[in-house]
C-alpha cells in the first residue's frame, strides 16, 4: 500500500512566533486525522529548529524546502544535509519549480540535492511539472519525462516522494482539473521502477478541493503552498474526507 502524504510548503513567510502561533492552532485538529497519513511541514530554515523542539513527540514531521549535495562547504545561502537531520528534519523538498525559476536550479543540480539527501536519511521530495506554454503546446508528457529521466539518475526508488506541480497552477487558484492530475500522476508512476514511491499533487490546493483531489486513485497526497499558512485551512486539507 502506498504512503500518504500531506506537506505544507511554507516557502518565505512565517517568522518563529508566527510559527509557533500557528502550531498552537493546529495541533489539536490532529486528533481526528486518520494514522496513516503522514504530516509534513516545510518552514523557511530559521524555523526549523523551534519547530523541531516544539513538534517533539507530535506526529507532524519537518522538511526543509533546500538541501546543497556538499556536506559544508564555502557555498553562500546555502543549507548542508548533516545541518537539517541534526535538528530532526527528515523530509526536504527538491527541484521546486521556484527554486529552477528564480535561482538556476537544473536538473543536474537536482539530481546531486537528491543523492545528497539520500545518502544522509532525508526523503525527498522531487518537484516536477510544466508551464502553462509547454502544456499548451502539448509538450506536458514530454517535459515531465525528461525532468524525471535526468533527476532520478542513480536514485533510490524506497527513500522518495514526487510531487506533481503543475507551474501554471502554482498560487494562482487555477488548479489542474483533478483528473487530469490523476492522469499525468499515472504516467510518472508508469515511469518509475519502484511503483510504491508516493506521488503528491500541488498547485492551488484548497480545503475545497481536496476532497476531490485525494478521491483520484493515483493520488497520494498533497504539496501544499498558501493554504498551508493557516491552520485551520491547512487542518482542513490534512482532514480531507
Ligand atoms: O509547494 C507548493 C506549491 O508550490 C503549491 O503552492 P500553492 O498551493 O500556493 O499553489
Amino acid at each position: 500500500m502506498r504512503k500518504i502524504v500531506i506537506a505544507g510548503n511554507w516557502k518565505m513567510f512565517k517568522t518563529q512566533a508566527e510559527s509557533a502561533a500557528f502550531l498552537s492552532g493546529f495541533l489539536p485538529h490532529l486528533e481526528e486525522t486518520p494514522s496513516i497519513r503522514e504530516v509534513v511541514l516545510c518552514p523557511p530554515f530559521t524555523d526549523l529548529s523551534l519547530l523541531s523542539k516544539f513538534l517533539h513527540g507530535s506526529r507532524v514531521n519537518l522538511g526543509a524546502q533546500n538541501v546543497h549535495w556538499e556536506e559544508n562547504g564555502a557555498y553562500t545561502g546555502e543549507i548542508a544535509a548533516p545541518m537539517l537531520t541534526e535538528i530532526g528534519v527528515r523530509y526536504v523538498i527538491v527541484g521546486h519549480s521556484e527554486r529552477r525559476q528564480f535561482f538556476g536550479e537544473t536538473d543536474v543540480t537536482v539530481n546531486l540535492r537528491l543523492k545528497a539527501a539520500q545518502k544522509h536519511g532525508l526523503t525527498p521530495i522531487l518537484c516536477v511539472g510544466e508551464t502553462k506554454q509547454q502544456r499548451d503546446a502539448g509538450e506536458t508528457e514530454s517535459i515531465i519525462s525528461t525532468q524525471l529521466e535526468k533527476d532520478l539518475v542513480d536514485i533510490d526508488q524506497n527513500n522518495l516522494i514526487i510531487a506533481y506541480e503543475p507551474i501554471w497552477a502554482i498560487g494562482t487558484g487555477d488548479t489542474c482539473e483533478s483528473k487530469e492530475a490523476n492522469r499525468v500522476i499515472g504516467l510518472i508512476r508508469s515511469q518509475l521502477t519502484n511503483p510504491l514511491v508516493p506521488i503528491q499533487y500541488g498547485g492551488s490546493v484548497k480545503p475545497n478541493n481536496i476532497d476531490e483531489i485525494m478521491a483520484q486513485p493515483e493520488i497520494d497526497g498533497a504539496l501544499v503552498g498558501g493554504a498551508s499558512l493557516e491552520a485551520d485551512s491547512f487542518a482542513r486539507i490534512v482532514n480531507y474526507q
